[in-house]
């Protein structure tokens, strides 16, 4: 029997493993092919489910025929196996061939790990079709690939996708192609076979061109992909009509996640929002709702409030972004609509508010702020009318602004159209180019509702660079704004060294105010005052009162128009003195002879003057009393007769030795130009002449010795008063308004000429003194008589009671102090009213007083120079009582 050779031998066993493993192959091919996965449609179904149709249908006919036909049964069985089994052995090694190749085309984008020795990788592991469509070609396969595969990230999922594009489906040649979708769970890839005109391959094709933008418009890299979390998801769709292929999905909201990406800055996210709405046109506005790590964009119709409103956001923001760029800003500007209009108001597009963020160090300063706010409002009136745009502005870590719009008639818009007038009209006048001036209202009026009006109650003005320590800035400053309000006056606190200015608004000073009654608190305080010797002028523009201070001007020059006041004005200024007699002492000359000639009758009046040798006397009189008052102090070594009066009172006994104290003596003189007026007489000429240089030599040593000129002249021109005198008056007071000459001659300046030739109240006069600069105040009326205020309610409001007049106010004192009046004979052969000291005071002037008649003549002219009061001195002439009937001296003199 021959023996099988070793070689033989074991060749037979490969052979016959192999046939095996074909053997299990091929079964486990049919088993699966046949039964199972034949998905080839055959008349509307699956072959595998033909299969069973014909297995149960041979099966079935076999048992209903019981063994009548078993050849034939079996015969159909054997054919239908010999049939399935070679379409397994034809299809099945195709079909894996076909996934090998598969494999081998996405291995590198997929990250497919090729088979070793030691570990098989089968081709049915990373690309599995679950369903075979026609012509052996897959329908739905299911594609892994690894974790660090370039097509791992999902925005990167295209790169696989393009390659599984390729792969022929069962309606490549119909037009049909690939579906992609994630399966959540396995993050596998499944490609789904569709016939052309499906709509998810639009779908599909708008995802993977968003994919490729995105990557674009957020500037990301491979690695980026790598790194972050990177999706897109379309998360909604919508139809819209295509021009040539009909209606189309295009996406309605789309979600994509950035991760961790800096889209922090409002630029990039702007830079975005703007590439996609470059690039991304499907007729279709796209709203941006950016959220923590993603970016949800909606698609709205381009004609909605929504789109609309976005477009509007877009404007403002560039208009903002315009502003900054043309301003060379360090960081660039973001802006943020927060408020639009409502419907019932308008269009709901409209912005009405919005917040605008320029980044750090920019617009800083109100000139610039002012000037983006004006190209703001220039465009916002273009698009919105019917609105005032206000702005706040912060200048903090970055310069922010917050713009609102208003209703023109609202009081935030009409006091933003007020800011914006006074900006303009200080900016006009003293906003040069280099130095930055910004008005600023830090409160307002309130207002009525009703009607609103925008009046600034505080106003704060920083003049930057401009130096507003000079007195004339201030001035012309003051001049200007004041012609802006007629409603109110306006109080200025200049802080020079800050180069700024607090305005208060003041309420404005009255046309007419009657001089305050006796008793009163303004009455009180301006008599304490005059014993500081401090003369109350009246309450000046701006809020406070004027008073003139001796000690610091000693003396003042009045004057003014004929017919303004200006009487009125001295007369106050005679009157505290006069009621101060205690302190005070008058020489009045008068050459004119017609206003003052009432004063003699008062005992401060210790000489009344009207001649021209009777003024040069009085001159000289004060010119020896200035020795006098020197000498006393010499001797007693003080500087002032303030300290003289204090030693006095420490040393009683000096003041025996020298007598009292001199009080303040004021040398009167009304219409200079009529003393200086030449005569023919050359004596009485170089009298003058003497006694102009006396006045002279008083201007230095009368504040110390409390000698002061008052000075009154319509014209102080050179010809009627010295250089030399006129430097020394001090204080000035122009009453009325006057020429622009008229204005120089008495205040050095042009001022007089403000005050409009109609319509300036009466008693309205320019005061100043170097210290206070030029002050309008509104000196009050003080008649001579009793009398009702002289001015209509129409002008101002009219005291209830009648002014009690100078005369009588000073006759009460007087009667009170313990004086009665005497009549005496005056140099025209009339009487005129004297006052003397009697031993009994009468309480009061209401009281008749006791009359009396003097004998002998106490002329006033014939007064000489006198050390002690004019009262005193007529005590001592012969008096007789003047009877009731006999001399009604209340008469008018
Ligand atoms: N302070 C005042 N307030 C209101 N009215 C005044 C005031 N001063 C004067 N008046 C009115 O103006 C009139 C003229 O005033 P006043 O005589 O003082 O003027 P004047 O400028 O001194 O004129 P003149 O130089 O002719 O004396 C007064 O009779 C009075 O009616």
């Amino acid at each position: 029997m021959p023996t099988r050779s070793k070689f033989g031998a074991r060749a037979g066993a490969a052979a016959k493993a192999k046939a095996k493993q074909k053997g299990t192959e091929v079964l486990r091919d049919w088993l699966t092919l046949t039964w199972f996965t034949d998905s080839t449609p055959l008349l509307g179904l699956r072959r595998s489910v033909w299969n069973w149709l014909l297995l149960v249908a041979t099966a079935a006919t076999g048992y209903l025929s019981g063994a009548t036909m078993p050849l034939l049964i079996a015969g159909l069985l054997l054919l239908g196996g010999a049939v399935t089994v070679g379409r397994a052995m034809r299809v099945m090694p195709a079909r894996r061939r076909f996934v090998e190749g598969l494999v081998e085309d996405t291995r590198q984008v997929a990250g497919h790990p090729r088979s070793t020795t030691a570990v098989r990788v089968p081709a049915s592991s990373r690309i599995k079709v679950s369903r075979w469509g026609a012509k052996n070609r897959p329908l739905v396969m299911d594609v892994t690939f690894a974790k660090t595969a370039p097509a791992a990230p999902p925005l990167a999922r295209g790169l696989l996708e393009k390659a599984l594009d390729q792969v022929p489906s069962p309606y490549t040649e119909s037009g049909g192609g690939w579906v992609y979708s994630t399966n959540p769970k396995t993050g596998q890839l499944r490609a789904e076979a569709v016939p052309a005109g499906d709509e998810r391959l639009y779908q599909q094709r708008e995802i993977a061109y968003l994919r490729s933008k995105f990557t674009d418009w957020f500037k990301l890299t491979p690695k980026h992909l790598t790194d972050g979390m990177y999706d897109l998801q379309v998360t909604d769709w919508a139809t819209r009509e295509h021009p040539t292929e009909g209606p189309v999905p295009v996406p309605a909201a789309i979600a994509f996640a950035f991760g961790s990406h800096n889209v922090a800055a409002q630029d990039t996210r702007d830079g975005i929002e703007r590439a996609c709405d470059a690039e991304y046109l499907r007729g279709i506005e796209w709203i941006y709702t950016w959220s923590d790590g993603t970016l949800e964009i909606t698609g709205v119709d381009p004609d909605s409030i929504g789109a609309k409103r976005k477009r509007s956001a877009r404007w403002v923001a560039d208009l903002i972004a315009g502003q900054a760029k043309a301003a060379r800003t360090k960081d660039s500007a973001t802006s943020r609509v927060t408020g639009w209009q409502e419907e019932v108001h308008g269009d709901p597009w409209v912005p009405i508010a919005f917040t605008a963020d320029f980044g750090s160090g920019a617009f800083t300063t109100g000139r610039d702020q002012r000037a983006v706010e004006n190209v703001i409002d220039d465009a916002m009136t273009a698009s919105t009318a019917g609105v005032v745009w206000a702005y706040e502005w912060t200048v903090g870590a970055t310069t922010t602004v917050e713009a609102r719009a208003f209703p023109s008639n609202h009081i935030a818009a009409l006091r933003k159209l007020e800011l914006k007038r006074l900006r303009s009209v200080v900016e006009q006048k003293f906003g040069g180019r280099r130095s930055d001036v910004d008005v600023e209202v830090i409160s307002w009026e309130p207002c009525d509702d009703e009607a609103p009006v925008a009046l600034p109650a505080q106003v704060r003005v920083r003049f930057g660079a401009l130096d507003v320590s000079k007195a004339e800035t201030k001035d012309a400053f003051e001049q200007h704004y004041d012609g802006l309000y007629t409603a109110c006056d306006w109080h200025y606190d200049w802080r020079s060294a800050e180069g700024l200015v607090n305005l208060t608004a003041v309420p404005r000073l009255a046309n007419a105010i009657a001089f305050p009654e006796n008793g009163t608190p303004l009455f009180e305080e301006m008599v304490e005052k005059f014993r500081e010797g401090k003369i109350y002028i009246g309450p000046q523009k701006g809020g406070g009162e004027f008073y003139w201070d001796l000690n610091k001007c000693a003396h003042g020059l009045i004057g003014g128009r004929t017919g303004a006041g200006k009487s009125c004005s001295l007369d106050i200024i005679l009157f505290l003195t006069l009621w101060c007699s205690d302190v005070a002492e008058i020489i009045v000359c008068d050459p004119k002879r017609t206003d003052f000639t009432w004063t003699p009758e008062f005992p401060s009046v210790i000489r009344f003057a009207a001649g021209a040798l009777e003024i040069v006397d009085a001159v000289g009189y004060v010119r020896q009393e200035m020795d006098r008052r020197q000498t006393i102090l010499n001797k007693r070594g003080v500087r002032n007769l303030r300290y003289l009066r204090k030693l006095y009172a420490e040393h009683p006994e000096f003041e025996a030795e020298d007598g009292p104290a001199p009080k303040r003596l004021i040398l009167f003189f009304d219409e200079l130009a009529n003393f200086w007026m030449k005569s023919d007489n050359e004596d009485i000429e170089a009298q003058k002449v003497t006694a102009r240089t006396q006045m002279e030599e008083l201007g230095q040593l009368a504040r110390a010795l409390e000698i002061n000129m008052i000075l009154a002249a319509q014209k102080p021109d050179k010809d009627r008063m010295s250089t030399q005198l006129k430097e020394m008056c001090e204080f000035r007071l122009c009453v009325g308004p006057v020429n622009e000459y008229t204005s120089k001659q008495i205040l050095d300046t042009n001022h007089g000429t403000r005050f409009p030739e109609e319509g300036t109240p009466k008693g309205r006069a320019w005061a100043t003194t170097s210290e206070l600069g030029f002050r309008v105040v509104q000196v009050p009326y003080l008649p001579n008589s009793t009398e009702d205020a002289p001015w209509p309610a129409s002008v101002a409001p009219r005291p209830a009671h009648p002014i009690t007049g100078s005369k009588d106010r000073l006759r009460e004192l007087l009667a009170t102090q313990g004086y009665q009046q005497v009549m005496v004979p005056n140099s025209d052969g009339g009487r005129e009213p004297r006052w003397v000291l009697t031993d009994e005071p009468i309480a009061s002037a209401r009281q008749p007083v006791l009359r009396v008649r003097i004998d002998k003549a106490a002329s006033v002219s014939a007064a000489g120079p006198l050390p002690a009061p004019a009262a005193p001195a007529a005590a001592t002439v012969g008096i007789a009582p003047v009877s009731e009937d006999e001399d009604d001296w209340d008469d008018p003199w």
